[in-house]
């Protein structure tokens, strides 16, 4: 398996089937703003709100190959494994496919997501214990707190400022390396400072 970062905005990502797991594939889907459409005959309240707030499109029907033919990603997401199993073979090669119970079937799977800010801490079990991947997500929230919202930020704020700054690759890697100090992580006077501080220097 090779791990990646997708970007979904305004990618076509259809899911099939509409209850509790489609669910949750498409809270990650938003989060990514794909374009959404959900293809099934029912849907949890949950989609059906979504439905409404027009966060994506839902087709109140039984699964048709036309109905993801152009789609860039595929969640074959129903509890019926005949019909998630047809997906499967009807997707074009280049599609990007997710069987939510025949794993092996499609070519990706969803890994458990930390994220805080830019930061995103995936992880897989390749199959073994979608639980154990649940629990390692939350170990990771714990030891990565809420500042790293923040602190990624400015990490990106400070970094495209260096990369641009005409001064020698050394004096690049060194700053970048100062930026991942204790002492940043937590506190945005710090953090401020030494934003001030850059900036006064790439503008000489
Ligand atoms: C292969 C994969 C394919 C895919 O879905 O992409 C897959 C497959 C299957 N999951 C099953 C069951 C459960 N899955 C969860 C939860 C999650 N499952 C997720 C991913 C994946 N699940 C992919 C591999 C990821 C990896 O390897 O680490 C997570 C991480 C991400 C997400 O879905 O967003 C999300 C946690 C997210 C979070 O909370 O952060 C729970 C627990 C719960 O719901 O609380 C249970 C019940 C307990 C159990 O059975 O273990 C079954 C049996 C179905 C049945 O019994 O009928 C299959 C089918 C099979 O294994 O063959
Ligand atoms: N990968 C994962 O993370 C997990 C996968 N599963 C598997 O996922 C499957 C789905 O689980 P739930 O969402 O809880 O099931 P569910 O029964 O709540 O929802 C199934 C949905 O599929 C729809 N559907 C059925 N036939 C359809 C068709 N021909 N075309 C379009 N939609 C159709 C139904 O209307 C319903 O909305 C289960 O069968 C289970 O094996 C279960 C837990 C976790």
């Amino acid at each position: 398996m090779y791990p990646i970062m997708l970007n979904l905005k305004c990618k076509s990502a259809v899911v099939i089937g509409g209850g509790a797991v489609a669910h949750r594939k498409i809270l990650g889907l938003l989060e990514a703003g794909a374009a959404i459409k959900v293809v099934s005959p029912e849907a949890v309240p949950a989609i059906q709100k979504m439905q409404h707030e027009h966060l994506l499109k839902w087709d109140e029907k039984s699964v048709e190959p036309s109905d993801y033919k152009d789609a860039f990603i595929i969640f074959a997401a129903t509890d019926q494994p005949e019909v998630n199993q047809q997906i499967a073979e009807n997707a074009g090669n280049h599609q990007l496919v997710n069987v939510v119970d025949q794993p092996a079937l499609g070519n990706f799977s969803v890994p458990a997501v930390a994220r805080r800010g830019k930061l995103v801490m995936a992880v897989s079990t390749g199959g073994a214990s979608p639980i154990l991947a649940k629990r390692i997500k939350k170990e990771l929230l714990a030891a990565y707190s809420e500042d790293y919202e923040a602190y990624t930020q400015f990490l990106f704020r400070c970094r495209e400022r260096i990369k641009e700054w005409e001064v020698s690759l050394d004096e690049k890697q060194s700053l970048l390396h100062e930026l991942l100090e204790e002492r940043f992580i937590h506190s945005r006077d710090e953090q401020e400072n030494f934003i001030r501080t850059l900036e006064q220097k790439v503008s000489f």
